[in-house]
């Protein structure tokens, strides 16, 4: 469970700005979806969670304590595609996900450490609907199986805040919706701090607590690379979900992930809309 705080973060990239002026707060177990236009700096500002890119100016804040400079356990990530390993089957990602936090310098675990994460990995991947494939390899495995496998090596790791880009962007619509079930009851079921970046906004409204936009303030031609994308609308979804209404959701059966027992989000109408200064 972790709070975020971002203190007038900008991102440059020589005389491009892409970010600029980010100020908000993310308080512990939100799951907030990034949406906006193509370009606006929504994988940027990602990255920077991560640890991949540092800001330009301004600090970002886990727990009131500075990011660490670089990714590690606490923050696990989802791409839109290519997060799993292909040279390693099903189980050996998920074990990898315990393997890189345990064992950061061998990459592997032995001995009862190494049966407990195998019993531990073979349970997440009944939950995220994929038992029954632990030795095949991602390739023989459709693209929402691969992404459900990549969810499972993200939260083998214990998280604390999970950072998704895109992760569904890539999948059929029916299979989309079965993940985003999934993706609910992941959250519902952990204490994860989730931020995701979607280019799709029902997405957005249907999983997240509070949808941000970014945008450019100023987008003639001439302007685009001296002012940067902020935050341009923060959404709050109404009846916020919190820690009381987390319900207890069973592993879902086999090859699916449709649980009648799912929590409702928020509805798309039912928002409180907070323009920013
Ligand atoms: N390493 C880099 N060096 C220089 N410019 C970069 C770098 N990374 C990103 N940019 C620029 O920053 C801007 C924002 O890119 P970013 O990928 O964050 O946007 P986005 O909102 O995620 O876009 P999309 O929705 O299309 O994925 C783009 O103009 C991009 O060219």
């Amino acid at each position: 469970m972790s709070a975020i705080r971002f203190d007038d973060v900008w991102k440059e990239y020589g005389d491009h700005i892409v970010l600029e002026r980010i100020t908000m707060e993310v308080e512990p177990r939100a799951f907030i979806a990034l949406v906006g236009p193509s370009g606006c700096g929504k994988t940027t500002l990602l990255r920077m969670l991560l640890g991949e890119e540092q800001p330009t100016r301004g600090q970002i804040l886990v727990d009131g304590k500075p990011l660490p400079g670089e990714p590690d356990a606490d923050r696990g990530v989802v791409f839109q595609r290519y997060s799993v390993f292909p040279h390693l089957t099903v189980l050996q990602n998920v074990m990898l996900g315990r393997e890189l936090r345990d064992a950061k310098f061998t990459g592997r675990l032995f001995g009862a450490a190494r049966r407990a994460a195998a019993d531990e990995a073979m349970k997440l991947l009944a939950e995220v609907g994929l038992a029954g494939q632990e030795s095949k390899y991602p390739s023989a495995l459709s693209g929402g199986m691969q992404q459900r496998l990549a969810l499972a090596q993200a939260i083998m790791r214990g998280p604390k805040i999970l950072l998704l880009d895109e992760p569904f962007g890539a999948l059929d619509p029916g299979i989309r919706a079965d993940i985003h079930l999934l993706m609910k009851r992941l959250w519902n079921e952990t204490h994860l701090t989730v931020v995701m970046v979607t280019h799709d906004l029902s997405e957005a409204f249907g999983l997240a607590t509070r949808v941000i936009a970014l945008e450019r303030q100023r987008n003639r031609p001439e302007e685009r690379e001296r002012y940067g994308a902020t935050v341009s609308r923060d959404l709050e979804i109404f009846p916020r979900r919190s820690a009381e209404l987390r319900t207890s959701v069973q592993p879902a059966p086999t090859g699916t992930t449709r649980s009648g027992k799912e929590h409702q989000p928020g509805r798309p109408g039912a928002l409180v809309l907070k323009e920013q200064p």
